[in-house]
């Protein structure tokens, strides 16, 4: 056992960019909205690759952890008690002997469509540029609109934001829960509605890892769970596992929970270049949420899995 005085203390392990601060803020102030005095906090800040290659493409780079290895790493190493992570960049397979023990209440699901240009998507002039370092958003944005061109995107939040003010481009899109997490929503040109662009799976919704066997640190972070988000992210990343996409394979799922034992589902696969989408939709028991995204990707690639998985090296 960790030898600290009489308070339990929880070790936050975060990634250092303003929306993981925030991020990790925000668990931090709903446990000691719960537990008072009981729990100190310690917040231990970690850089991962995914912060430190700002240059090329994510799914360039190797994709899978890119932002939550050296967070589990620490884990490992007893470090940290808790890594705060945006469930979106959560690899679908966890390493053995950790796990995602809880989901905070998810925020705003949809992607936003920011510029100083025009008021949404639609309305963009013809031949435009969008910046993005998405394949999804970038296969669906040529889907809707083939005249447009896209740029690569990569940085956090801010640093984003300046790119456009720069006018390294036109527009860009990013998750309205990032945006709304930083304070910054007054930025956001137009809420882009779910049925023109589904949201990656598991965007807006905050997960928290533990190691598999610290009973203890499970217990008092359990009482943060969001029962709703949880049946949802459950769909949505077993649909995730069992494509087995890297980042780049545009992908896309959203579920919801009905409040009353009930889950409904939508999928999509999408072609890179955003010539053809794949998409379906399931409905049923929340207990079956994960099999209902499992069964959802199955159908989707038999269906469109060799034009959107690019066949093996
Ligand atoms: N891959 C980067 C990333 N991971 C999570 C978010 C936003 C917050 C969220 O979706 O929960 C972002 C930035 C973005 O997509 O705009």
């Amino acid at each position: 056992m960790k030898n600290h005085s009489d308070a339990r203390q929880i070790r936050i392990g975060t990634r250092g960019s303003a929306l993981a601060l925030a991020q990790a803020t925000e668990v931090q102030n709903r446990l000691a909205a719960i537990y008072g005095d009981e729990v100190k906090f310690e917040r231990v800040v970690i850089k991962t690759t995914g912060d430190k290659i700002l240059d090329k493409a994510l799914s360039l780079v190797g994709g899978k952890g890119l932002f939550t290895k050296e967070l589990e790493e620490a884990l490992f190493a007893d470090q940290i008690d808790i890594a705060v992570h945006s469930m979106k960049d959560v690899q679908a397979f966890l390493p053995d002997g950790l796990e995602i023990a809880c989901n905070l209440p998810r925020e705003d699901v949809r992607d936003a469509f920011i510029s100083m240009k025009a008021k949404s998507l639609a309305d963009m002039p013809e031949g435009a540029v969008i910046g993005t370092a998405s394949v999804r958003r970038e296969a669906f944005i040529k889907n809707k609109r083939p005249d447009l061109k896209t740029v690569l995107f990569r940085g956090n939040v801010q640093s984003r934001l300046k790119k456009l003010e720069d006018g390294v481009a036109d527009a860009t899109l990013l998750a309205s829960a990032g945006l709304n997490r930083l304070g910054l929503s007054d930025r956001i040109t137009q809420h882009i509605p779910v049925e023109d662009m589904l949201p990656a799976p598991a965007q807006g919704a905050i997960g928290i890892e533990i190691r598999s066997n610290d009973q203890v640190t499970r217990e008092l972070i359990m009482a943060l769970h969001d029962e709703a988000t949880g049946y949802a992210i459950d769909a949505e990343r077993a649909f995730l596992s069992e494509l087995d996409g890297s980042c780049r394979t545009p992908i896309a799922a959203l579920a919801r929970y009905d409040g009353h034992g009930r889950v409904s589902f939508k999928g999509a696969i999408l072609t890179p270049d955003g010539a053809r989408i794949y998409e379906t939709t399931r409905e049923g028991s929340a207990n079956d949420a994960a099999a209902m995204g499992k069964d959802a990707a199955q159908e989707l690639y038999a269906r469109g899995g060799k034009d959107v998985f690019p066949p093996a090296a």
